[in-house]
């Protein structure tokens, strides 16, 4: 008899995912393969699974599982129910164990035998997380992961990826609202420093004169208020990551102290004589133009030299609309969830506006938008125009909305476009092949590839 249970395999060797499709749907009620680990992400935010089974290396990156421990990190935190099994041809003790404290339910080592991996899903579907919690992303909003499917972002996951592990300095760029702590989160749990701690600084929050005791420290008496000894944020973040938020802020003046001290790999706190030696990995963030600060005289640039080793740019929303109607599904079901209104939908009118719409808040405008809405709504359907008064202004003007016209349409258009995708993905844009796989006329592929822009 079949388990009642679903299972998502993600490989990305296709020979191994059509035996452990033919293999597991004998044995479970749902299998779904898939062999990009990019679409890992878009594809738990449209449908629930109990097992996922899932490689710990990709093509980019063969042996040392960094990759598998990423897209582990970013499935528990999309569906923190799931029970992961990590498979890997290069079976390594450290490895297992990495993956079992960030949550992994069980580890398989390839080549499995049919027998074994059955019975290594039917005892993870068991799996209860132990007492302590894993290493994963804290509750709320940190829980959230880095959902977008357009290239763009996929490009910034790949930079994560490759930079999370070295001890590269990143600095990241982009609009408020864009995601930049959300990455600096990710940076710092998918690095070897995640069981230290990740402090955040705002650099925008602090005056001239409180700044470098609270980054460097200081001495009890140092100052009127210094009651007693503080170690400021360089040593609390000793062997974890510090985060700058806000950096543009900062006057010539603590550039210059801040430089020193990263030159020096030392702090010495305010009042002290004694240097402190810190152990930090560094990750920098602003909405500023840094590059124009410094051709401006505002920012130093041996600074700017040293904290962008990396430098990750977070695409405005406006410039990924496709990123759009997953971030409203996934923050719909977050609020619903939250504020138990089971049953809400948008409009589709609502959705092609808001797909459309600017927004010059970007995610952060986009999930208090669809927040407020879950609050205010009095019927199953949600109305934006009570948002946002520039939202609702033109939300308004989008014509009226048909109840029939629901996010189901919708979801189902994103699902289709999505299967494309993954189709003309999977035959490498060949449209014959896939318009057979997906049991369609080339004619009728070419019209839905026009209807998506693809
Ligand atoms: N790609 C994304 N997927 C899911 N949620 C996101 C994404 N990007 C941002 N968010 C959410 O949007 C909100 C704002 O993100 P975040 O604070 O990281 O932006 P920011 O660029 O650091 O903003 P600011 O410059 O104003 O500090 C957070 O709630 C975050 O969880």
């Amino acid at each position: 008899m079949k388990q009642p249970l679903s299972v998502l395999v993600l490989d990305d060797n296709q020979d191994i995912l059509t035996a452990s499709r033919i293999f597991l749907k004998q044995h479970f009620a749902s299998v779904v393969t898939l062999h990009e680990p990019a679409l890992l992400i878009s594809t738990l935010a449209s449908q629930t699974f109990d097992l996922l089974l899932l490689d710990m290396n990709f093509s980019r990156d063969t042996q040392s599982g960094e990759e598998g421990l990423f897209y582990l990190k970013q499935a528990l935190a999309a569906q923190p129910t799931l029970k992961v099994v990590m498979m890997t041809a290069y079976a390594a003790l450290p490895l297992a164990v990495r993956a079992m404290q960030l949550g992994a339910a069980s580890f398989l080592a390839k080549p499995w035998q049919n027998e074994q991996l059955l019975d290594t899903l039917c005892q993870a579907s068991q799996h209860r997380p132990a007492t302590q919690a894993p290493v994963r992303a804290a509750p709320d909003s940190d829980s959230t992961p880095l959902l977008g499917d357009s290239p763009a972002m996929q490009q910034v996951l790949r930079t994560i990826e490759k930079v999370a592990p070295t001890q590269a300095n990143v600095l990241l760029l982009g609009e408020s609202g864009t995601g930049k702590a959300l990455v600096a989160q990710a940076i710092h749990q998918a690095s070897a420093r995640a069981g230290a701690p990740l402090v955040t600084v705002d650099m925008g929050s602090l005056s001239d004169s409180l700044l470098e005791s609270e980054l460097f420290g200081h001495k009890k008496g140092a100052f009127t208020d210094a009651k007693a000894d503080y170690n400021g944020r360089f040593v609390q973040a000793s062997g974890g990551t510090l985060f700058l938020d806000e950096l543009a802020n900062l006057g010539l003046p603590q550039q210059a102290k801040l430089l020193t001290a990263l030159q020096q790999r030392t702090v010495v706190p305010v009042g002290g004589s004694q240097s402190i030696a810190i152990d930090i990995r560094l990750i920098c963030a602003t909405n500023d133009n840094l590059h124009q600060a410094v051709t401006q005289g505002r920012f130093r640039q041996d600074l700017l030299y040293r904290i962008n080793t990396v430098e990750i740019v977070l695409p405005p929303l406006r410039e990924r609309q496709q990123d759009i109607p997953l971030l409203l599904n996934w923050y719909l079901h977050k609020f619903s969830e939250h504020y138990q209104r089971e049953g809400l939908k948008i409009s589709l009118a609502d959705l092609r506006y808001l797909q459309h719409y600017d927004w010059p808040g970007n995610v952060r405008q986009l999930a208090h938008t669809v927040e407020r809405a879950v609050v205010l709504a009095d019927n199953n359907t949600l109305d934006f125009s009570q948002s946002d008064s520039a939202l609702s202004a033109t939300a308004t003007t989008s014509g009226p909305t048909d109840a029939a016209d629901t996010a189901a349409d919708f979801m189902l258009e994103f699902v289709e476009e999505k299967t494309i995708r993954q189709a003309l993905q999977y035959y490498q844009g060949n449209v014959s092949q896939a318009a057979k796989a997906l049991g369609l006329t080339r004619g009728a592929l070419y019209r839905r590839l026009e209807k998506y822009g693809l």
